[in-house]
């Protein structure tokens, strides 16, 4: 006899697949249940890396270079608040694609823009909307080719970006190795109520840094630098030390702050020691640059960890 397909019951015996099935996403957590969702999905050899990048990463023909597709949302009582102005909802949608692509040192090139909102918004709430994404895609040169629109009660708004690294590689998570130097851009922690609404997507500073080999790690920090710092190793098969004193903050931000608060945007990449000094020489940025720490081997026993520190989770 077949098993009913969602068996229930008393006398069902549940297999640990089954029970597993049956957790609520705040049991499982953000990452695991992504993990969970995509560990049967198989790629073609056109496909460099998929999942725990920042973007996902295509050949190109040859002499190309790569192509790089992320997508990315924002949500009403999520991402924004209902009174935040319709314009910077816009801008924060478009930024936080963008600071992915910066994450890898790539060129962004072509938008799309998903859309739900309910039939009582105005239409001149969702012109402001569109004006905070246009204003800063001209800005980066970058033009939008559709979309899509659905009715909801919450507003959300997601992008998609394709972008390239015309004759050079993109910088991955997985490439830091000991004795690599650990830097980030700007300074973080308080990003509420109003940074993570105006930030400027380093862009320019990933495409250096990426153009000039200088990075070979890098990732942009969104859940916290506790929780990306912790991606980044896992990712490279390293472990950190960080120099907490070095950590840059935002005037009036704790440490717990910097470690966890999360949405800095910032770049953190690792630099292999041979490199350390060409960069600070010729860094050509207002941005500030810290050096925070260093890349040591794989050791669970001896290396620090960052595990009482939490990043952001949408499920935890
Ligand atoms: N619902 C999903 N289905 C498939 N893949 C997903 C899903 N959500 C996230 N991912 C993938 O998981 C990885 C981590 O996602 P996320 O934490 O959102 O990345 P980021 O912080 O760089 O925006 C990425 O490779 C992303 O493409
Ligand atoms: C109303 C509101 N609540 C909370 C926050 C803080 N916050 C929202 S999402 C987030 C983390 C980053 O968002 P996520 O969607 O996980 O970005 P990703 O890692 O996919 O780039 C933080 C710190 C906020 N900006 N606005
Ligand atoms: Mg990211």
């Amino acid at each position: 006899m077949s098993r009913p397909r969602y068996p229930d019951g008393p006398s069902h015996n549940w297999t640990l697949e089954e029970q597993y099935a049956r957790c609520r996403l705040h049991e499982i957590g953000e990452k695991r249940l992504i993990q969970i969702l995509t560990r049967h999905w198989k790629q073609d050899r056109g496909v460099l890396r998929a999942l725990e990048e920042d973007c996902a990463v295509f050949r190109g023909l040859p002499d190309q270079g790569f192509w790089l597709l992320k997508i990315e949302s924002v949500v009403e009582g999520v991402h924004f608040t209902k009174g935040t102005p319709f314009f910077l909802v816009g801008r924060k949608a478009l930024a936080r694609a963008l600071s992915d692509l910066a994450a890898m040192g790539a060129i962004p090139r072509y938008a799309m823009v998903a859309l739900a909102a309910s039939p009582r918004l105005s239409l001149f709430a969702l012109q402001r909307l569109y004006e905070g994404m246009e204003r800063l895609a001209k800005a980066y040169r970058l033009f939008f080719v559709g979309g899509e629109t659905v009715r909801s009660d919450a507003l959300l708004i997601t992008v998609s970006l394709l972008g390239h690294t015309p004759g050079y590689r993109p910088v991955l998570r997985c490439g830091a190795r000991p004795g690599d130097s650990l830097f980030v851009t700007g300074e973080l922690g308080g990003s509420f109520p109003t940074k993570h609404l105006v930030f400027e997507p380093r862009l320019r500073e990933g495409q250096w840094l990426a153009q000039n080999r200088l990075a070979r790690a890098m990732i942009d920090l969104s859940d916290g630098l506790a929780s990306d710092l912790s991606q980044l190793a896992r990712a490279s098969g390293v472990s950190f030390e960080l120099d907490f004193s070095k950590i840059p903050r935002r005037p009036g931000i704790s440490l717990s702050q910097a470690l966890q608060d999360g949405e800095d945007y910032e770049l953190l990449f690792a630099v292999a020691p041979a490199k350390v000094s060409q960069l600070q020489k010729q860094w050509p940025f207002r941005t500030k640059l810290t050096c925070i720490g260093l890349c040591h081997p794989a050791d669970p026993k001896a290396s620090q960890t960052l595990d009482a520190f939490h990043g952001f989770d949408h499920f935890a």
